[in-house]
């Protein structure tokens, strides 16, 4: 057993592996680490050896004096994955899951990642990010993206998302609805227990939606794309959103081929060329895109992106779960409303809207289409709720 023990960044090595020549990584209770094949050990800068030895009995000299710190050869890993550099350049505070696990570190002939660090999610957005990135890497391998396209080619044909959204507010003078078919959510848990997505869909369409939201993950929120499916085959004519945290294109022709008319893409998971690149790849296989922001950051980003059409503000912070409607109002406000109106977007209010006076407050501040879910799926009748919601009944 040797311990080492890292004078500047109190790291300690609880642990040494018995065969340190190899490539195998050791879980300690602070940290896996390994010895790099065949490398000489010089001198250890900054460490502090309190026993050292190689398994094969050779002893390790590692440095103890501060003063040597300059002339020693430290290699602090930097494991620079440019996409991490860019997501910060765009203050995208969402990591991604790393993909060999936490980021490696050198120290001399050592390396070692450290717990706690990059390896656990750090809000329930990245959670979901880690979580989708898993998942749409395991149905990939089922699913390629050959069939996958095949399958988007014979898939029923999409339906004009912005087309029935523009419609609906200029008959009825309100935002136009998206009403969203959710179960459960992580902030709310389970919203209803009797719950039939395509009983609740003809509700809503009955009620006077213009378009549906469906949510299709089914750990967070015990949706799915048989769901989409459903919806789409029991002749529901409103155009149909995938709500789904999009992490890879592969997931846009999954969409499409499950009958999706259009697509949600979070601008907080993804870089502004990820963005690009899947609008382009909707606009090739007829999907809608819907942008969703949440702070000025993000919008901004977005507002320098060609092609965007629609973009969402989502009144919840999904990585804390506080809604504040007046998010909606804060992004219209000044130069962005104005470079809003004068590309032509059409803003869509999402989450948090419960009455009649939520309503008339977005649609004030700006928004001809609003995203709501939890008021209407809670209500026995949706139909109802979609009234109740607009304080009238919109669907004549
Ligand atoms: O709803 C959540 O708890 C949630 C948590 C983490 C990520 C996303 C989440 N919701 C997605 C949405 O933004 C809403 O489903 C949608 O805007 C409708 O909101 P609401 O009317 O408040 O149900």
């Amino acid at each position: 057993m040797q311990e080492l023990i890292c004078a500047t960044s109190s790291v300690s090595f609880n642990s040494l592996p018995s065969s340190p020549f190899n490539h195998t990584f050791y879980d300690t209770t602070r940290f896996t680490f390994r010895f790099l094949k065949n490398k000489h050990i010089a001198s250890f800068p900054c460490m502090r050896a309190q026993q050292s030895e190689a398994t094969d009995g050779s002893a390790i000299n590692i440095a103890s004096d501060d003063s040597k710190v300059d002339a020693l050869d430290i290699k602090e890993s930097k494991v620079k994955n440019s996409q991490i550099d860019i997501a910060a350049t765009q203050g995208i505070k969402i990591r991604r899951r790393p993909p060999t696990g936490p980021p490696l570190h050198h120290v001399g002939p050592f390396e070692f990642r450290l717990q706690n660090e990059g390896n656990t999610p750090r809000n329930i957005l990245e959670e979901i990010v880690w979580n989708k990135d898993t998942e749409v890497a395991q149905m990939r391998e089922k699913k390629p993206l050959g069939s996958l396209k095949k399958a988007t080619d014979i898939a029923a044909p999409p339906r004009d998302f912005i087309g029935a959204l523009k419609a609906s507010y200029e008959k009825t003078g309100m935002p136009a609805l998206i009403a969203e078919v959710k179960k459960a959510s992580p902030s709310r848990g389970v919203l209803r227990e009797d719950f039939d997505p395509v009983e609740i869909a003809k509700a809503y369409e009955k009620g006077g939606a213009a378009c549906l939201s469906v949510l299709t993950d089914a750990k967070y929120f015990q949706g799915s794309f048989e769901n989409l499916e459903a919806i789409r085959n029991a002749g529901v004519k409103c155009p149909l959103l995938c709500k789904e945290f999009i992490v890879d294109a592969w997931q846009l022709y999954y969409a499409r081929a499950k009958g999706a008319d259009a697509v949600l893409l979070i601008a907080a998971i993804l870089q502004d060329l990820d963005i690009k690149y899947m609008t382009k790849i909707c606009k090739m296989i007829g999907l809608t895109v819907l942008v969703e922001v949440h702070d000025e950051n993000e919008m901004d980003r977005v507002l320098e992106i060609d092609g965007i059409q629609l973009i969402g503000i989502n009144n919840r912070n999904l990585e804390t779960f506080e809604v504040d409607i007046s998010n909606t109002k804060k992004l219209l406000e000044g130069a962005r409303g104005e470079k809003i109106r004068q590309k032509g977007i059409i803003v869509v209010g999402e989450s948090g809207l419960f009455t009649p006076a939520d309503v008339a407050y977005v649609q004030e501040a700006g928004v001809k289409a609003i995203l709501v879910g939890e008021s209407l799926v809670k209500q026995e009748d949706p139909t109802k709720g979609i009234a109740l919601l607009f304080g009238k009944d919109i669907s004549a």
